[in-house]
């Protein structure tokens, strides 16, 4: 059997003194009344698979109010393999366990990657363009740790050569960071575009799945202009683009160019879809840009994430919730949390796990 999710328990964790849930190995859905704990839960799910969760909590924020200390725990099985994802919460600091030894997010992302899709997915598109990157990056982040590095190092480098350039820095001192700059935001592109080729196939493909008539499509634009294929070729550009910024830059205190201002840009039959994108047209965008992800991990890892559904079907309209209903094969293990079992078909409920949180489960 592929690795999947078997069991969580958490422990003084958000808004649960103490909490287990068995996991089925294809779909369980978790219902219960608003307030009643369902993202806590799926929170835990993306932390312990992810190494990072879409809420980007503080330690306190995770540990139950009034709590000395708490924890959540993943139970990981399959392909011959037990592996037990925790996380710590004391003293106002977080700490991840490997099989009871401390780790760091990277120790607990990448066995069973996970693919979050939530309310505030849904207006990814009109929103600002660090909501796409982040999109692209978070999942990029849990397939490669390359990826995970180089992005870390990159912001920092940003964050580093925005200090010096309100210091009015000697010109020499300058081009250190610019080189440094240069290097690794050409190795995050072309990490970030082979990314994007691959979402794209599928996305356009589950997109027209959903509306035939209709042809999407998305791009990466970088601030740099058109790239070059050679990363030496586009380290290169990168260098050249700061130089003929550096007086602007200089005035404004800020890097003005690079992968961090970079968007990914969605259109539907040649048209900018942020702009002219109708409120449907965007979702299905996302519904395709999730689905795509979920196929994207299943080419390179040759397993399907966990698909993590949280409170989308209210949502969604009918047929949208049919196509994400039909794309949840039996391969991919999913938790959806609901508050309402009457978006499910009896088809889905007959052969789910449902979970009803707030009762004894
Ligand atoms: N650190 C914490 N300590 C205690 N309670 C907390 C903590 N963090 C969050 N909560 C509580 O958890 C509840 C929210 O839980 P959650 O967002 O998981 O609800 P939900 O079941 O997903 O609801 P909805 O259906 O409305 O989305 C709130 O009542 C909030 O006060």
């Amino acid at each position: 059997m592929t690795i999947a999710a078997t069991e969580l328990s958490v422990v003084q964790y958000r808004s649960f003194a103490e909490y287990a849930l068995r996991l089925d190995p294809h779909v369980t859905v978790l219902v219960g009344r608003n307030a009643v704990g369902k993202t806590n839960l799926v929170e835990a799910l993306q932390l312990l698979t992810a190494g990072s969760s879409f809420r980007k909590p503080s330690s306190s924020e995770l540990l139950r109010q009034g709590a000395p200390a708490g924890r959540a725990r993943l139970l990981l099985e399959g392909e011959g393999r037990r592996l037990e994802m925790g996380l710590e919460l004391a003293e106002g600091k977080r700490s991840f366990t490997r099989n009871g030894k401390r780790t760091t997010a990277s120790g607990v992302r990448g066995v069973l990657p996970s693919v979050l899709f939530c309310p505030d997915d849904l207006d990814m598109v009109k929103r600002s363009a660090s909501a796409r990157r982040a999109a692209l990056d978070s999942f990029g982040v849990q397939l490669n740790d390359q990826y995970a590095k180089l992005l870390s190092t990159y912001e920092r480098t940003v964050e580093q050569r925005n200090n010096l350039l309100r210091d009015c820095p000697p010109a020499d001192l300058l081009e250190v960071w610019d080189e440094s700059l240069a290097v690794t935001g050409a190795q995050l592109l072309m990490h970030r575009r082979a990314l994007l080729a691959r979402i794209r196939g599928h996305f356009v493909e589950v997109y027209r799945a959903i509306a035939p008539h209709e042809t999407p499509d998305v791009a990466y634009e970088s601030t740099l202009g058109e790239l070059g294929d050679e990363r030496e070729a586009i380290a290169e550009q990168f260098r050249r683009e700061l130089l003929a910024r550096r007086a602007d830059e200089l005035r404004r205190g800020m890097t003005l160019v690079g992968p961090h201002r970079d968007e990914i840009a969605f259109t539907i039959d040649g048209r900018a879809a942020r702009d002219f994108g109708s409120q449907g047209q965007q979702r299905s965008i996302v519904l395709a840009w999730k689905i795509a992800e979920v196929q994207v991990t299943r080419d390179i890892l040759g397993r399907p994430p966990l698909l993590l559904l949280d409170d989308v079907m209210s949502e969604l309209d009918a047929s949208r919730r049919e196509a994400i209903m039909g794309f949840v094969a039996d391969d991919i293990q999913t938790v959806i949390t609901t508050t309402n079992l009457g978006y499910f078909t009896d088809r889905v409920l007959d052969r789910a796990r449902v979970v009803h949180v707030g009762t004894s489960n």
